[in-house]
C-alpha cells in the first residue's frame, strides 16, 4: 500500500435532511491530493448542499466528513483558514472595497495589515484570473463575471499565502465558478483550478458545463435527487444513456480528436411545431378577450 495517501477530504455515507426532505442521501466521495473532481447533476440535485456539507457550513444529519482523516468538525479553524479555501455560489458583499482588498480579505491579519507576501499573492491571483488591470476598481462597480473572478482570486490568494508543510494538502471547494463567465474566462478559471490540482491541491468544483468539466476534471461525480449515481473518469460519465437519463433530455455524447468526451443536446430530431406555439396561444388569448 505504499504511496497511497489518505484523501484530503472524504464524505462517508453523508445524509442531509431538512423538514423531512432528504437533500443529500448516502453520498460517499473521496477527493485525494492532486485531483480535481467535478460534481455534475440537474438543478436541485443536491450539489450545492453537498458542497456546503463539505465546507462545514451545514452539519450532516448522518454520515461524516473527514479532512485529512480527521472529522471536519474537529479541525481547528486556523488550520482550515490556512489549508482550505471556499468559493460559494454567490456573495452578498456590498462594501465598496477595491477588487484587490476583496482578494486579500482571506489573507490579512486584523490589526497587522498585509505583509509583502500577501500583497504579492493578491496581485498574482488577480493576474491569474485576468483582473490585474481592475485591482483598484470598487468591487461594487465590477460586472457579474468580474466579481466572480475576484472571488476565485480571493481563494487562490488565501491558499498561496500559506504554502503547505510537507505532507499537507490544500483544499479548494468551489460552487459554479464559471456560471457568469464567457468561454475565454471559463477556460482561464478552470485552467487555474486545474493547475492548483496539478501542483498538489485537492479541488472539488460544482459545475454545470459537462464539456468543460470533462476537459478539466480528473473524475466526474454525477448527482441526482440527492444521491451520487455515478463517479468515474470523464469517458465513463459522459455517455448518452447515463446523461440522457440523469438530465431527462436526449443527449448525444461523442469524443474530440484528442479523445476528450463531450455532449450535445439532440435538437435536430425534435419536430418543429406546425404552428408557432407563442402565436397560437396568443391568438387563443386574443379571441377569449374579444369574445368575453
Ligand atoms: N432550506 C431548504 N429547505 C427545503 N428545501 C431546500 C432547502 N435548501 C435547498 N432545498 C432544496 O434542496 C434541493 C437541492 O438544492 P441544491 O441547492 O443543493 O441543488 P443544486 O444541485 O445545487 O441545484 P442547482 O444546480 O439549481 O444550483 C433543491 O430541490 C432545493 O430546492
Amino acid at each position: 500500500m505504499a504511496n497511497v495517501k489518505s484523501p484530503a477530504i472524504e464524505a462517508c455515507g453523508l445524509r442531509f435532511e431538512i423538514s423531512g426532505k432528504r437533500l443529500v442521501d448516502d453520498v460517499s466521495l473521496a477527493i485525494p491530493a492532486g485531483r480535481m473532481v467535478g460534481i455534475l447533476g440537474p438543478n436541485g440535485a443536491g450539489k450545492s448542499t453537498f458542497l456546503k456539507l463539505a465546507t462545514g457550513e451545514l452539519r450532516p444529519t448522518a454520515g461524516r466528513i473527514l479532512f485529512d482523516g480527521v472529522p471536519l468538525a474537529q479541525a481547528h479553524p486556523a488550520l482550515l483558514a490556512r489549508r482550505r479555501a471556499v468559493v460559494p455560489q454567490s456573495s452578498q458583499l456590498t462594501f465598496s472595497f477595491s477588487a484587490l482588498e476583496v482578494v486579500t480579505l482571506g489573507a490579512s491579519v486584523p490589526g497587522f495589515g498585509l505583509s509583502d507576501d500577501h500583497s504579492r499573492a493578491a496581485e498574482w491571483a488577480l493576474d491569474r484570473v485576468g483582473l490585474a488591470h481592475l485591482a483598484a476598481r470598487a468591487y461594487t462597480d465590477l460586472s457579474g463575471g468580474e466579481r466572480q473572478r475576484v472571488h476565485i482570486a480571493r481563494a487562490m490568494c488565501q491558499l498561496a499565502t500559506a504554502p503547505p508543510s510537507p505532507g499537507e494538502t490544500l483544499l479548494l471547494l468551489v460552487d459554479e465558478p464559471t456560471s457568469n463567465l464567457d468561454i475565454g474566462h471559463q477556460r482561464r478559471v478552470l485552467g487555474a483550478l486545474r493547475e492548483a490540482a496539478t501542483e498538489g491541491a485537492a479541488v472539488l468544483a460544482v459545475l454545470h458545463d459537462i464539456n468543460l468539466a470533462a476537459g478539466y476534471c480528473d473524475t466526474l461525480a454525477l448527482m441526482r435527487e440527492g444521491r451520487l449515481i455515478a463517479h468515474g473518469a470523464p469517458d465513463e460519465i459522459v455517455r448518452d444513456d447515463l446523461l440522457s437519463h440523469t438530465y431527462g433530455c436526449a443527449l448525444d455524447a461523442n469524443q474530440t480528436p484528442s479523445r476528450t468526451p463531450f455532449v450535445l443536446p439532440i435538437t435536430r430530431d425534435a419536430p418543429e411545431p406546425a404552428t408557432p406555439v407563442f402565436t397560437s396561444s396568443a391568438r387563443h388569448h386574443a379571441s377569449d378577450v374579444s369574445s368575453g
